[in-house]
């Protein structure tokens, strides 16, 4: 079983390319558009809310089966054919460089898509290494609960603090002790935050 290791990337300038313009390839043009504008996306036929989203955003769509002229350059590819055959062929003829997502087989590919929390600058990523999406789902949705609904804010408070820490005089222990205590007794009320970070100010 191949090891992946879990990692946060930026898709800023990379090449993007979806082969295939079904449920899956939607699916993965609604986790990537937030992250990055311009796709390409390879495939003789659409679904209609596809057909939609290259008209309001930088999808560029190639109306033609895949062929080994569209994944030269590309940085990440999403295999997302229903053809068994074309989908072998694309792992066979990416460029050795690129993230290859293997919809129809998780170990065919190099990159798995996890299942996301995100609250802001938090952000959690579940997989289960292709053996249970559907149990990723599950504790998922037991992790949710499990965040207060004001983690939103309050980390947005932790990253300006830490930003006025990480700038002020105070020594290495100070700077640690004022980091632990803003985790360890948490401020969720806007005025006292604004009030702890003038202190520091
Ligand atoms: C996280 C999520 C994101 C997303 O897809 O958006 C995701 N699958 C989701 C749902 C889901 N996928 C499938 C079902 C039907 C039930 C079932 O088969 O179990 C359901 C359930 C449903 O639809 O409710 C079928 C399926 N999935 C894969 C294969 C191929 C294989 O197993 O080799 C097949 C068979 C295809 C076929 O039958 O031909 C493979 C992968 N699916 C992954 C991610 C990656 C591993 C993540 C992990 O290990 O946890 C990985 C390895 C690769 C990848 O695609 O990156 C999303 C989570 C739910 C959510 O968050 O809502
Ligand atoms: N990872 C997952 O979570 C997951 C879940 C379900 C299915 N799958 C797998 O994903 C794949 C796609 O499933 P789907 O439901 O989107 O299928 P779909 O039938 O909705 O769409 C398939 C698309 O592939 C296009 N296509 C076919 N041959 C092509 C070629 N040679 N070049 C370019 N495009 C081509 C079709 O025109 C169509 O747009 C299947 O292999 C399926 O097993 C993955």
């Amino acid at each position: 079983m191949t090891n992946f290791l879990p990692f946060f990337i930026d898709l800023k300038d990379k090449k993007i390319v979806i082969i295939g313009g079904g449920n899956i390839a939607e699916r993965r043009i609604k986790r990537l558009l937030p992250f990055r504008e311009h796709i390409s996306i390879v495939s003789p036929t659409l679904t209609e809310s596809l057909e939609q989203m290259i008209q309001s955003h930088h999808i560029s769509w190639v109306k033609e089966t895949c062929q080994k002229q569209h994944l030269q350059h590309a940085d990440f590819i999403v295999i997302a054919t229903n053809d068994p055959t074309t989908n072998r062929y694309i792992t066979e003829n990416a460029p050795a460089s690129a993230w290859v997502n293997a919809s129809h087989q998780a170990d065919a590919g190099n990159i798995h898509f996890p299942t996301t929390i995100e609250k802001g600058r938090l952000k959690i990523a579940i997989s289960t290494g292709g053996a249970s999406p559907i149990l990723a789902k599950k504790i998922k949705d037991s992790i949710e609960q499990a965040i207060p609904d004001q983690y939103d804010k309050y980390i947005d408070f932790l990253f300006e603090a830490r930003q006025l820490i990480k700038q002020s005089k105070l020594t290495n222990i100070e700077r640690k002790q004022l980091l632990q205590e803003l985790v360890e007794s948490p401020i969720y009320a806007h005025t006292e935050q604004q009030k702890w970070l003038e202190q520091l100010k």
